[in-house]
């Protein structure tokens, strides 16, 4: 199914996806210290790709400038095999096939669920918003919930409203910035598993930031590790493992090549 976003389209009208590839990418917030320091990553349709590093590192940044939040100093975009981005070119936010879900989720308060969907379907005429909408909702899981308003929602359903609202741009790349971290242990498991079922089953590309080592290995397909503005390792998650804690008491993974050795306690995702 990777490379089709067949689900998707049939609910929004929409196309095939070629992923993301971002190259060489350069960032400053004005005349600040440069925030990311020539990342490159690629991220297949269909793939979740997981993004792990310290508070301050600049994941949130590399999200913001796939979304073209933000116009980077340097480096290429590419996003559903066409350049978005490359030093002259800045292709706006609204006209890039990306959905975005914060942590906050950030649904409009005074709109039900339905319209909160319906509002990024700008594409589609507005008597088939609806329909197009509820459908979105049942895949999500939220079928016959359309006419809710977003505060009488649990925070797990107010999840998927959010993802469902990204999903109605029929995006070829889902930037996930920490949405399950504010669900509680068991919801989160739950709701993070059926949202990337839905996004893979979409032949969606994912990016998922988390702080949670853990999450980032059980759930990724790949996994990145930033610090300071630059990609330290990517790989497959079975080749990652949690090897002890830092100064701080955070668990670290590396590479497992790389931590072999006394003290690693081998606790790789993959077995
Ligand atoms: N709009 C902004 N203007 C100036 N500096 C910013 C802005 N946004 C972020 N920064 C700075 O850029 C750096 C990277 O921030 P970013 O939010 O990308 O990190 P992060 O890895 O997502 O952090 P966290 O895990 O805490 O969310 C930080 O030093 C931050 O203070």
């Amino acid at each position: 199914m990777a490379g089709r976003r067949p689900g998707v389209a049939a609910a929004a009208g929409g196309g095939a996806g070629g992923g993301v590839r971002v190259q060489n990418l350069r960032h400053r917030y004005g005349r600040g210290e440069e925030v990311l320091k020539g990342v490159s990553l690629t991220l297949e349709p269909g793939r979740v790709h997981g993004l792990l590093g310290d508070s301050g590192c600049g994941k949130t940044t590399l999200l913001r400038v796939i979304a073209g939040l933000e116009r980077p100093g340097r480096g290429r975009v590419l996003v559903d095999d066409r350049v978005v981005d490359d030093g002259r070119l800045h292709v706006p936010p609204e006209k890039r096939p990306v959905g975005i879900v914060f942590q906050d989720y950030g649904l409009f308060p005074h709109l039900c669920v339905r319209r909160n969907v319906a509002f990024g379907m700008r594409h589609l005429r507005r008597r088939d918003r609806r329909a197009a909408a509820e459908a979105l909702l049942e895949r999500v899981g939220m079928g016959g919930r359309g006419a809710a308003m977003p505060h009488t929602l649990s925070g797990g359903q107010q999840q998927r409203v959010a993802l469902a609202r990204a999903l109605a741009r029929d995006p070829a790349v889902m930037l996930l910035d920490e949405p399950f971290s504010g669900l509680d242990a068991r919801l989160r498991e739950s709701v993070r598993s059926e949202t990337l079922a839905v996004l893979r089953a979409a032949g969606v590309a994912v990016l998922m930031v988390t702080h949670d080592p853990m999450e980032a290995l059980v759930a990724s397909d790949t996994v990145s590790v930033m610090r300071a503005g630059k990609l330290l390792v990517t790989g497959d998650p079975s080749a990652v493992c949690v090897c002890g804690t830092d100064a701080e008491g955070h668990r670290t993974i590396r590479l497992c090549a790389e931590a072999d050795g006394p003290g690693c306690d081998h606790a790789a995702a993959g077995g």
